[in-house]
């Protein structure tokens, strides 16, 4: 289903930006919760979908925004960001390892 044109545009390209929302609180081209549709399920749908859902989704943003917030992040000397994918089993990975220099922003 995550790489069916039907259900999503340009299935195999890496594009962040589908999963922002329209401005107005309404997820713009997907739903998480499988009440509305189900074309993207990493917490099931149905009955048994998972409970904490929710807590998830809370915890990763503020993970991911504090690691933002109190480090500076910028790419090895003479690297460069390189988004190339490759297929590991049923996981695409990044083909090339991203290697970070990362530092506090506050000292
Ligand atoms: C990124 C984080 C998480 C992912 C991707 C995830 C994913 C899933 C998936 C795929 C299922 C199976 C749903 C099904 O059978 O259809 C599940 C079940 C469950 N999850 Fe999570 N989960 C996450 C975090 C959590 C957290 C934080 C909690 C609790 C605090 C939690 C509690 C549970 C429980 C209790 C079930 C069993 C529900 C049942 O069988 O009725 N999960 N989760």
């Amino acid at each position: 289903m995550g790489r069916d044109p039907k259900v999503w545009e340009d299935p195999m390209e890496f594009k962040s930006e589908r999963f922002l929302t329209r401005g107005d609180g309404m997820p713009q081209a997907f739903d998480l919760t499988g009440s509305r549709e189900i074309k993207m399920m990493p917490f099931g749908a149905g009955r048994r979908i998972c409970p904490g859902l929710a807590l998830a989704l809370l915890q990763l943003q503020y993970f991911v925004a504090n690691l933002i917030r109190e480090f500076e992040w910028t790419v090895k000397d003479g690297e460069e960001v390189d988004l190339s994918e490759k297929q590991y089993t049923i996981l695409i990975m990044m083909k090339n390892r991203l290697r970070t220099h990362i530092s506090p922003r506050r000292v």
